[in-house]
């Protein structure tokens, strides 16, 4: 046998940091979940049991925690460009760091109409998720990523004028309920280092990413699922000059009718249907991926 790929790290390491601004009072807090995993000339620590190539796993927690009391941890981007730049540059034996970042929604609280100088809370499991990728003298690939932001729209979608045959039984609709729990993607052209990564406001893209998908979602009287995420892909690659592909996987979570005509003729379907029953499974899973031209 030979040793064809190897990567190793920490997975799952907890983070939290606070900016309290001592003028006005207001605390500023993030969480993430971050995955450090590194390549490079470690073969012989599988194929040996030799140990000294070894940068542990703790050593990359660890190293974690100083970055980010030394660093901003947020926009997410940043800080792993940051860690990967750091194991690719410290260890002569590391040729490249993956590094993926989930950020936890903590949403400033309202209180009496007033946002609060320092209390939050979880609105949703929504969570931003980055995916870098740092090799020695290559630069860094960055992927941002929104996940879990679920949504619904009680009409404003259609489906119908699609292929039928011998094993097609699905109606055409004209009107129904569209939900799913989006997953995009959008992917940064390459930076050569970290100071080129640090001229890029990574907020404002995301914020604008998830804008596109929301109002998008709402305002498009929706052909597909497939027609509505090509027009957020358009959007979003019109919106953010500096990302060379976008890329959405979405599951369509169906809502069925149900026929209540057995009691007492009861009219529940077509344009009288207003009670669902929700599907968890199966579902429909809709991706794609679309470059400038
Ligand atoms: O938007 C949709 N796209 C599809 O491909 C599909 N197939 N069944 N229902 C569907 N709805």
């Amino acid at each position: 046998s030979e040793l064809s790929y190897a990567r190793y790290g920490k997975d799952n390491i907890r983070l939290y940091k606070v900016d309290k601004n001592e003028k006005t009072g207001v605390q500023t807090v993030v969480e993430q979940t971050v995955c450090t995993l590194l390549e490079g000339d470690i073969d012989v620590s599988y194929t040996k049991a030799d140990n000294s190539p070894i940068v542990a796993t703790d050593t990359q927690k660890q190293t974690t925690y100083v970055l980010a009391k030394q660093n901003p941890i947020d926009p997410p981007e940043q800080f792993a460009a940051i860690l990967g730049e750091h194991f690719v540059k410290t260890y002569p034996h590391i040729h490249a760091a993956h590094v993926k970042i989930i950020q936890h929604r903590w949403t400033r609280m309202n209180i009496d109409g007033k946002p609060h100088p320092h209390s939050f809370y979880r609105d949703s499991d929504e969570i931003r998720v980055v995916e870098a990728v740092t090799r020695e003298n290559q630069g860094v690939t960055i992927r941002s990523k929104i996940e879990k932001l679920l949504v619904l729209k009680s009409t404003g979608s259609a489906f119908h004028g699609f292929h039928r045959d011998e094993f097609t039984r699905l109606p055409e609709t004209w009107d129904r309920i569209l939900s799913t729990e989006v997953e995009a993607g959008w992917k940064w052209k390459t930076f050569q280092n970290v100071a080129e990564v640090k001229k890029i406001d990574f907020n404002a893209a995301w914020e604008k990413a998830r804008n596109i998908t929301l109002k998008t979602f709402a305002e498009d009287n929706s052909a597909s699922v497939q027609a509505t995420m090509y027009k957020m892909c358009d959007l979003i690659l019109a919106a953010v000059p500096e990302v060379d592909t976008v890329d959405y996987a979405l599951p369509n979570k169906h809502y069925f009718e149900i026929d209540l005509s057995w009691y007492k003729g009861l009219k529940n379907t077509g344009k009288d249907a207003t009670v669902f029953a929700p599907q968890s499974d199966p579902n429909g899973l809709i991706y794609c991926t679309v470059s400038r031209k």
